[in-house]
C-alpha cells in the first residue's frame, strides 16, 4: 500500500516536472500578449477568448467530473494570468 502511494507520488512529481515549465511558458507568452495589448490600448480581459479557452477544455476532457475540475483550474489560471498581465503593463 505504501509502495503504491510512493509510486503514484513519483508519477505526480514527474508530471509536475513537465507541467511547471509549460505553465511558465504560458505565463511568459501572456506577458508578451500584455505588451501587444498595451501598445494598442486594448483591455487585459477578453471574455470571448476566455470562452474559447474554456470550450477547448470542454472538448479535450471527456470525463465530466475531470472536465469540471479542469475548467475550475483554468478559471483560476486565467484570473492569475490577467493579474500578471496587469503587473506587466504597470511595470513597462
Ligand atoms: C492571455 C490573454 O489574456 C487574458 C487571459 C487569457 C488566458 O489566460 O487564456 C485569455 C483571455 C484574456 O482575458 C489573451 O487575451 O489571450
Amino acid at each position: 500500500m505504501e509502495d503504491s502511494l510512493e509510486t503514484a507520488r513519483q508519477e505526480i512529481q514527474s508530471i509536475d516536472a513537465q507541467l511547471i515549465p509549460l505553465l511558465v511558458k504560458r505565463l511568459t507568452t501572456a506577458q508578451q500578449i500584455a505588451q501587444i495589448k498595451q501598445h494598442h490600448g486594448w483591455p487585459v480581459f477578453d471574455p470571448k477568448r476566455e470562452q474559447a479557452v474554456l470550450r477547448q477544455v470542454q472538448t479535450t476532457v471527456p470525463d465530466s467530473r475531470e472536465q469540471r475540475a479542469v475548467v475550475e483550474i483554468y478559471r483560476k489560471l486565467m484570473q492569475t494570468t490577467k493579474q500578471l498581465e496587469q503587473q506587466t503593463m504597470e511595470d513597462d
